[in-house]
């Protein structure tokens, strides 16, 4: 059987997105999101997101795939991807869509609104971060306690980490020269860390000043990637945690820039970005 998909990008984190709104089962299976990640053998991907039937009371059910086959909590670079899908899916079937228009998404990290904007921009109220230790999860500090500023030894070097949960878990580590990580040989020591019980996604963050930080990610099932929304989001709360950088700031990574802003009247996370199609096609 073939099936019909749509490859995305939000600053070169890129998706293979699925029309799944017939049924509330994926249509594919982990090992197969797998293959199709692969940029030699298939068609190449971060992951594999799928628009599912909504829940309650969402318009639509987001579900994601790494491209290790595991399933994450949330994706930012995806989610804004998601949204232009479904309004390619909604025009095609003859609904007008007028931005500014916002969806409700069903996630595992809960409801998450997209706004697609006049200027083609994906606006994301991302929700609020989560910061006990037990909810991120990390054992890096007691169940009920913040995780800010912690010493924690990886590959014999000692690090300085704040951890803070977009829904999916993030370790954050403010560093003076983010280029000079090497990201394929640290990145995967953090991963795989014992205090971190879910593994966790990395960002090296370089302070450029306090409205412009400057992000390496290391991405839990997926490896260096160019761009990470839920981290972005994460670091910019890490970074005004440790008061090193203001509420809102423009994150770049090596895909491009995100706009952040942790909000001090709703406490929520809101990103800004772009979300691109770039081909769409047919897999067995
Ligand atoms: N790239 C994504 C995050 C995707 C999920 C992540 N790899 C995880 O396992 O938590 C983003 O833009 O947020």
């Amino acid at each position: 059987m073939t099936i019909a998909f749509s490859k995305y990008h939000g600053l070169g984190n890129d998706f293979v997105l699925v029309d799944n709104r017939h049924q509330p089962d994926l249509i594919l299976t982990a090992e197969q999101a797998v293959k199709w990640c692969d940029r030699n053998f298939g068609i190449g991907g971060d992951g594999v997101i799928f628009v599912l039937p909504g829940q309650q009371g969402t318009d639509y059910t987001m579900r994601i795939l790494n491209s290790d086959g595991s399933e994450p909590e949330m994706c930012g670079n995806g989610i804004r991807c998601l949204a232009k899908f479904i309004a390619e899916l909604e025009t095609a079937d003859g609904v007008p869509v007028a931005p500014p228009k916002a969806y409700t998404i069903h996630t595992l990290a809960g409801t998450i609104t997209p706004t697609l904007q006049p200027d083609g921009q994906v606006t994301v109220d991302m929700g609020e971060p989560i910061l006990m230790a037990g909810e991120i999860p990390t054992t890096l500090a007691a169940a009920d306690e913040r995780v800010i500023s912690k010493s924690l030894t990886v590959a014999q070097q000692d690090w300085v980490v704040t951890c803070v949960s977009m829904g999916n878990p993030h370790c954050i580590t403010f560093v003076d020269d983010a280029d000079a990580i090497d990201l394929a040989a640290i990145g995967p020591k953090f991963e795989h860390h014992e205090v971190f019980p879910q593994r966790t996604n990395t960002e090296f963050i370089e302070v450029m000043s306090r409205d412009y930080l400057k992000m390496r990610v290391w991405e839990r099932g997926a490896g260096a990637t160019l761009a990470c929304g839920t981290g972005a989001c994460a670091s910019l709360v890490a970074g005004v945690l440790t008061e090193r950088c203001d509420r809102t700031a423009t994150v770049e990574l090596p895909g491009g820039p995100l706009k952040i802003e942790w909000s001090a009247i709703d406490n929520r996370v809101y990103m800004t970005g772009p979300a691109e199609k770039v081909f769409a096609g047919g897999m067995e």
